[in-house]
């Protein structure tokens, strides 16, 4: 049996006087990616942050690793091998891509084969190696976030709508980029809005409602029962882009 590396148990968050996350259950096991889906201002993005420490559980309890983390300070939790891309990207659009990429290196110096086998990958790094990080399209920052993200081994990596505005093309060399990273040992928790995207790369899934988990198991059963898509998500896999 595959073990969960981290796991909410009841979780609450509030943000000042909001009361966001209503008792949140759910497993992301270790070698798996997990999607978790959900209309707009479900929680998904508060979820993410708190599992980072980036916004404090008020009840419940977050393990990693079977140990409780909940109160913990980011950089601590980043420690135990966990990154996080959020939808805003955290790139530098003054630096070079090269430079982006030190600056997320232990040492300021990207381990040479780690970076070959990004570079396999997300091609279009390489090419603009050493140009500014704003002058890339929309896509190629999205790669350079999660390059970043990894240029250090994970255990896990926490992605925020990586397919927001981009195009399909570029949601392709997405796929095939996940696909590597979890060859590589990576655990991948998702937030996704494109159910395709989803559903090609998910292992597990979780939908989130109002604060809470509403559905979770494997992804597959979801991808093949339009009912039950129509019901979570409100449109089967058929009517999504
Ligand atoms: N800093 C904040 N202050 C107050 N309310 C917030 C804050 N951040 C998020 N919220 C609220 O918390 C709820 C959940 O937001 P969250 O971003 O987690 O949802 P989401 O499922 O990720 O949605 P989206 O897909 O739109 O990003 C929303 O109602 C949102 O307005």
């Amino acid at each position: 049996m595959t073990a969960d590396l981290v796991r909410l148990e009841g979780v609450h968050t509030h943000i000042g006087q909001y009361h966001i996350l209503q008792g949140v259950d759910l497993a992301v096991p270790e070698g798996e990616l997990t999607v978790l889906l959900g209309r707009n201002g479900a929680g998904k993005t508060t979820c993410l942050r708190t599992i980072m420490g980036l916004w404090q559980p008020s009840a419940g309890r977050l393990t990693w690793r079977g140990r409780e983390i909940g109160g913990w300070a980011t950089p601590d939790i980043a420690r135990l091998g966990i990154a996080y891309v959020p939808e805003s990207m955290g790139i530098f659009a003054d630096l070079t891509v090269a430079e982006n990429m030190q600056l997320a290196a232990r040492a300021g110096r990207p381990d040479p084969r780690r970076l070959d086998w990004i570079f396999g990958f997300f091609p279009a790094l390489r090419k603009f190696w050493d140009f500014p990080a704003g002058v890339l399209s929309g896509g190629q920052k999205q790669m350079l976030s999660i390059a970043r993200s990894v240029i250090e081994p994970r255990d896990l990596i926490l992605v925020d709508e990586p397919t927001k505005g981009i195009a399909p093309a570029i949601i392709e060399a997405m796929i095939g980029a996940f696909r590597e990273l979890k060859r590589g040992g990576t655990t991948i928790l998702l937030v996704e809005q494109n159910f395709r995207f989803a559903a090609s790369l998910g292992d597990g899934v979780a939908v989130m409602d109002d604060g809470r988990i509403v559905h979770a198991g494997r992804m597959a059963d979801l991808a093949a029962d339009a009912a039950l898509q129509t019901r979570l998500l409100g449109l089967s896999l058929d009517q999504h882009q």
